[in-house]
This record gives structure tokens, sequence and C-alpha cells, in this order.
């Protein structure tokens, strides 16, 4: 990947002219303008997945200079290193290959001369094997019952992914219960142990490194439990199997290698759902869903590499979403998933997307001090965004392009239900975009019989300016398949803010000082000496906690 600082272009310099233009035009005036913007604004895929962004500052110049800018930041060389398992992830000279984990067409991808498509589908031949086991009940515990409860153990990409995934597709599942413990917080396993039943529960220990300090404590002490009633080390292996990349580890910790489900250093753990991690996932839903998924995100990865830059959805999510947030000014994109079983879907692409694009270092390993690189992400499910942040949204000082993503087809077709949350997704955006006039609220008092001179004071704070952006992302139905591709898409929109951005989207040194200094402070807490080491501040916290514990 080429070491190309964006503002260096000469696409980003006129973008900054074009600006200009947006000081004056809104959404609202783009709309009177261009009577068919919906249609030149917005992307299907596979009809089964709507992208309009029709309600963006943006026009026709706006995204050819937009274009441009990925043309000059060789994003199509990007693309292709990526798929071919070039060594994109510099800093820590890995390949970046979760495409390869979903690669339904089974073509060679190298590493390093040797083909990874085998390995790949010895794993998911071994999942679905293990599946087949656990969900028919032949898999028997240690006093010879069936499994009825999967409790996955880790953290960040090792449970954030396949909890997202499991909660989504809930409409999918069978009969095993699924629990996830991921904080070192003892309640988290604590309160998870007080549901299940050692002798028919199996423990999922998903760790890309196997050292992770948050998980290891969680399984040492969900083990400890385990043999308080089983008191025979030789049964752990009917309740206990690793996700992981670290074999050693693995023996070390005491899991059966025929237990263990692999993959590789070239899966980034915010990217793994679709590797061994996903295991509870395939467990969840039965493996032919967990193929569906597959394929899902294959097919969006297929769209991602050949579809020409016009069509490419991915690609247009992340050009616009740049444009937002590197030339208008936002800091932040919520993603708003008008669907209940995507609760989850918000929390997973924050770290997807702040741990990717979160780094202030460029390609050249130079402080980035002329524009900003990834965007803050959160967001919580329609309509209960709508009850309590969705004011600032309307009427704050920030501007917040939003993502409304929402299902044409409910799994829960009930009494009007559905119907009435589509009703809040569609007059969201619009709302958003066209705000309502001081005319307009005038009118409504008026209509309403009261006098304006009563009322003036009032409307200004009844008036919405609207021009806020928003993507509407409207999907047929979340199934296994479509959900997949949903996922994908906004992986490759990471992935080419990156490349833009000129940053490694890959690595995450950024989590690397907390976890040294909480190593160094841990024996620290483990007397009552009063500790003098740090500066003040951490001095009186560590010294009060002492205190009062
Ligand atoms: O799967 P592991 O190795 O336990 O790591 C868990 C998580 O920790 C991180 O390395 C840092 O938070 C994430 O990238 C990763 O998803």
């Amino acid at each position: 990947m080429k070491n190309i600082n964006p503002t260096t272009t000469s696409a980003w310099q006129a973008l900054e002219q074009h600006k200009a233009n947006f000081a004056q035009t809104t959404i609202q005036q783009l709309f009177s303008q261009q009577p068919n913007r919906f249609a030149d604004y917005s992307l299907r895929f596979n009809n089964e997945i709507l992208v309009d962004y029709s309600k963006n500052n943006i026009n026709q110049e706006t995204l050819k200079l937009l274009r441009q800018l990925a043309q000059e930041c060789s994003l199509a060389t990007a693309i292709e290193a990526m798929f071919t398992g070039e060594k994109i992830n510099r800093t820590e000279d890995r390949a970046v290959l979760h495409t390869a984990l979903r690669n339904r067409s089974n073509q060679p991808i190298l590493v390093d001369g040797k083909d990874v498509m085998p390995d790949v589908n010895d794993v998911l031949a071994k999942m679905k094997g293990f599946c087949q086991r656990v969900i028919s009940g032949e898999w028997k515990g240690y006093t010879g019952k069936a499994i009825t409860d999967v409790v996955n153990i880790g953290i960040g990409g090792s449970d954030l992914g396949p909890y997202m995934v499991t909660e989504a597709l809930r409409p999918y599942k069978n009969h095993l219960t699924m629990h996830f413990v991921s904080n070192v917080d003892g309640t988290h396993i604590a309160e998870t142990l007080k549901k299940v039943n050692p002798e028919t529960t199996l423990f999922l220990i998903a760790s890309k490194t196997f050292t992770t300090q948050e998980t290891m404590t969680n399984a040492n002490s969900a083990r400890d439990w385990f043999l308080n009633s089983a008191k025979d080390e030789s049964q752990v292996a009917k309740h206990f199997a690793a996700l992981s990349t670290n074999a050693t580890e693995v023996a070390k910790f005491g899991i059966d290698t025929d237990n263990m489900f692999g993959f590789w250093d070239w899966v980034g753990g915010r990217y793994s759902l679709w590797s061994a991690i996903g295991l509870s996932i395939a467990l969840s839903i039965g493996f032919d869903n967990f193929e569906a998924l597959l394929s899902g995100a294959h097919e969006m990865d297929k769209h991602f590499r050949t579809a020409p830059i016009e069509q490419n959805i991915p690609a247009t999510l992340a050009l616009v979403g740049l444009w937002n947030t590197s030339f208008l000014g936002a800091q932040t994109e919520a993603i708003l998933p008008y669907d209940q079983y995507l609760h989850r879907f918000a929390a997973y692409f924050q770290q997807g997307n702040m741990e990717s694009n979160g780094k202030y270092v460029g390609r050249d390993g130079k402080a980035i001090t002329d524009y900003q690189t990834g965007p803050i992400i959160w967001g919580e499910p329609g309509t209960n965004g709508q009850h309590a942040f969705y004011q600032l949204i309307h009427q704050g000082t920030s501007l917040i392009p939003c993502d409304f993503i929402a299902p044409a087809q409910t799994h829960n077709p009930l009494a009007d239900h559905h119907e009435k949350l589509l009703s809040n997704f569609f007059a969201q955006t619009e709302a958003l975009a066209f705000g309502k006039t001081k005319q307009e609220v005038e009118a409504e008092f008026v209509k309403a019989g009261k006098n304006l001179d009563d009322v003036k004071d009032i409307v200004p704070f009844k008036v919405f300016t609207g021009n806020k952006p928003t993507n509407s992302i409207l999907v047929q139905k979340i199934t296994p398949f479509s959900l997949g591709a949903l996922i994908a898409m906004y992986e490759h929109k990471i992935f080419v803010q990156g490349v833009i951005f000129n940053i490694f989207s890959f690595d995450q040194w950024g989590v690397e000082l907390g976890k040294q200094l909480a190593n160094r402070i841990l024996p620290e807490l483990k007397d009552s000496e009063k500790v003098t080491s740090h500066d003040s501040s951490t001095n009186g916290l560590i010294n009060q906690f002492k205190a009062w514990r």
C-alpha cells in the first residue's frame, strides 16, 4: 500500500474548494433541483439491500471528486492487495484475509506462497461435525446428558461479533441457550454460572491469542466451577473447546487439541466472526445457516472487488462518510438499526471502525496533523434512541450523520408493530433532511387557533433546521445471508476509509498501553502497602481503593 497523504491530492484540494457550495445549499434545495435524486443516489445489492444515500449534502460534482480522491489514493490497488493476501498489515507483517474465511468460490488465496483455502475448509468441516454432534445431542457431558447451554468466553472481537450475530439471527436459533461472558468483572461470569448446569454446559474459550487477561481469568473461573462439580480433570474435554490461533497456550490451559478450532494470524480479532470464533454462531443457528452468513459476506466481497466505483456500495458509503467527517466537520457517525434483533450492531462496529481507523500515525510513520481519521461510532436501536438522544441529532449544534437500517419484513408480524416501527424509520430521515421552517411552525399555531403574537417567543424552539445527512439502508429481511452481506459492507467501508486516511487499519497498538499499566498495577493491589510509584492522582485513587476494600 502506497504512502499518500490524502490532503496532497488534487481531489482533496478541489473538495476543499467545493465544500463552500454547501454553505448555502441545503438537502432540501438539492431535492428540489433534482427530481430523480432517489434514483440517482441509491444502490441495490442483490435485490436484498437498498442503500439510499440521497439525503446527504452531495451532488454529482462531490461524488466525482470523492471518486477521484479514491483513485489518487490508489484504492483499486489496495483492494486487490487485500484480496490477494499481500501483507497490508505492515506493522504486524500480516496479510488481512477475513475474505478468505468466506471465500465460497474456493479459488486459491496465497500467503507466503501457500494456499490458505485447504486449512480454511478443514476448520469449517471440523466445526460442521462438532455442531452436528452438539446440536443433535450426540455429544454428551460428563454425566451422559446432552448439552443445553453454550457459554462463549471471549472479549473484543472474540465476543462482540458472535454475540451480535447470534442476537441478530435469533429467529433461526435452535434449542441451545447461548451465553456470552466478556468482562473481567467477576459479576459477568458469576451471574452466567447461576443460570447453567455443569452437566449440560459447553464452554467455548474464544481468544485469538489465548493470553488475553479477561478471557483467561473467566476461563479459569469457569473451569474451577466445572471441576467443583465434576471432580475429574479428564472430564474437561467434554465441556471445554478452544477457538484460537495459539495451540501451545490452549494445550497449557488443558484443552484437548481435538477440541481446538484454529485460525490464523491473518484474521484480525474484529474481523474474526467468520472464523472458528464464529463457532457459537454455528452452534446457535446450525451450520447451514452459518454457511449462508458466509455466503452473504462472500457476495458482498465479490461486489466490493468488482463493481465500478460508481456502483460500489461500500466505497460509496465510505466516500460519503468521509465527505461528512473530513469536509463538513462531523466527528461522529450514528448507526441506528430499526430492528431489535440488531441491538448489538452499533456496538460491534464501534470496535470494527474505531479499533481499525482510530489512528494518528500515517503510513509514513509520521503524525497526522492536517485531517481527521476514523469517526466516533455510536448508536442504539430505534425507536429507543428517538426517546433518548435524537433531540441532539435534530436540534443540537453538532453535525451527526446517521445510518438508518431497517428490515422490510419482520420476523414477528404482531398487530401493526412493524408498520409503526418503519413509519418512524422513514419519518426520522425525512425530518432530519427537511426539518420544519418558522413558517410551518407558525401555520401550525394558527391552525390550532393560537394568536401568533402570543406564541412568537416559543416559535424558534419548534423550528427544525433540517439539512442533517443520513443514509437509509433497507434490507428485505434479516436472514443469515443478508446479515453476512450487511456486515461485510461495513467492513469494506472501514477498509476504504483507512486506505484514504493513509493509516494501517488492521493493527491495534492503541490498546496496549492500558494493558501494560494494568499489569504493573495489579501486584500493587495485592497487599495493603501505601502506593507511591505513580502520579498523585493515580496513587491517591489506588490508596483510597485499598482503604475502602
Ligand atoms: O481474541 P483475543 O486475542 O483474546 O483478543 C481480544 C481482543 O483484544 C484486542 O486485541 C484488543 O482489544 C482486540 O483486537 C481483540 O478482538
